[in-house]
């Protein structure tokens, strides 16, 4: 059975780490150039759709502090609608979705980001769209410069935007991501003007696993500046590995070999950080599950 003859679906939204972030120039619209590897992790906003003739999107529950139109769950199925309405000169269907969020907002796990392609995935197959994954992610980058990777729906190294992947495979550690008292505005951080801006491209996706593990994130110094419940976090996770911030923050995380040797480290955290463990995944639940071939 396809997914278009269904009518329902439900699927976990996954989170990101940047395990690395470097900024290497800035483009004439303002958008930075980056090399980062994005890792996808087995930890999520759990969503569910369900297809409806009347053309109405709803949303329950409202997220707080997001008005629906500007949830990125609504813009991506709004976006799709058009699509609908251009290629099958029908009126459009439309979507009763639910999210449970779990994961922090402006915690830079791009849990929005994450929303949002799920919606592009899931509903591409329940309305009977037939878009490619190269045509979703075209969609998905005007939605935010996160949205193509969780359109891919796999660990990937990433340039450009953050929109030119190439797909990787890496080892599958657990993670201890860490949420400081305070929510980061990407925007706020990309212009900042003592941001650094020039660091040396990488020529190629590096033998990543090792590499990966040196190179740091180029918004560290400026968000510790601004955010000094970061650099205590940073400072507190350190004495157990490399911690590092991920995206714009305002999470960090550190990576383990074992479950066990994360649940320790968790379980001595401070009061004042919430966060979660995961594992590291290759391939999102959402892709898996709708039979999506990653290319
Ligand atoms: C920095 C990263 C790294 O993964 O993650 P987050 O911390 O947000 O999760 C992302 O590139 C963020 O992606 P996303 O959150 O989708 O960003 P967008 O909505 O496209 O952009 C928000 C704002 O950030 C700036 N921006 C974003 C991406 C980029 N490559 N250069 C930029 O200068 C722009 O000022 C833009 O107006
Ligand atoms: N479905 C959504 N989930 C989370 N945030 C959303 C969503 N739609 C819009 N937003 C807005 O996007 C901002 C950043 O979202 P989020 O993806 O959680 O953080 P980050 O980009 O730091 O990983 C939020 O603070 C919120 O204002």
């Amino acid at each position: 059975m396809t997914l278009s003859s269904q009518q329902s679906f439900e699927t976990i939204a996954p989170a990101k780490l940047n395990l690395f972030l470097h900024i290497n120039g800035q483009r004439d619209d303002g958008y930075h150039e980056l090399q980062t590897v994005f890792q996808l992790l087995d930890y999520g906003d759990r969503m569910s759709f369900t297809v409806t003739d009347n053309p109405k999107i709803t949303l329950t529950p409202d997220l707080p502090g997001v008005p629906s139109e500007d949830n990125l769950i609504i813009k991506a199925a709004k976006l799709l609608q058009e699509r609908f309405s251009q290629e099958k000169r029908l009126p459009p269907k439309g979507a009763h979705i639910t999210l449970d969020k779990i994961l922090p907002m402006g915690g830079g796990v791009g849990g929005g980001s994450s929303n949002a392609a799920t919606t592009l995935l899931v509903l591409n197959q329940l309305w009977g769209l037939h878009l490619s994954t190269d045509e979703l992610r075209a969609i998905g980058v005007k939605l935010g410069a996160d949205v193509p990777v969780f359109v891919l729906g796999h660990t990937a190294w990433a340039e450009g935007i953050g929109e030119q992947l190439t797909p990787i495979e890496l080892p599958e550690y657990w993670f201890v991501v860490l949420k400081p008292q305070c929510e980061i505005n990407t925007k706020k951080i990309f212009s900042n003007k003592v941001l650094t801006r020039d660091t040396q491209k990488m020529r190629i996706a590096p033998a990543l696993e090792g590499d990966v593990a040196e190179l740091g994130n180029d918004c560290e110094p400026v968000v510790k500046h601004l955010y000094p419940e970061v650099e205590q976090a940073l400072s507190w996770l350190g004495q157990f590995g490399r911690a590092k911030l991920t995206g714009t923050g305002s999470c960090i995380f550190a990576k383990f070999s074992s479950k066990e040797d994360a649940n320790t480290v968790w379980s001595q955290r401070p009061d004042s950080l919430s966060g979660f463990i995961a594992k590291g995944i290759n391939k999102s639940p959402t892709c898996s599950s709708l039979n999506i071939m990653v290319t």
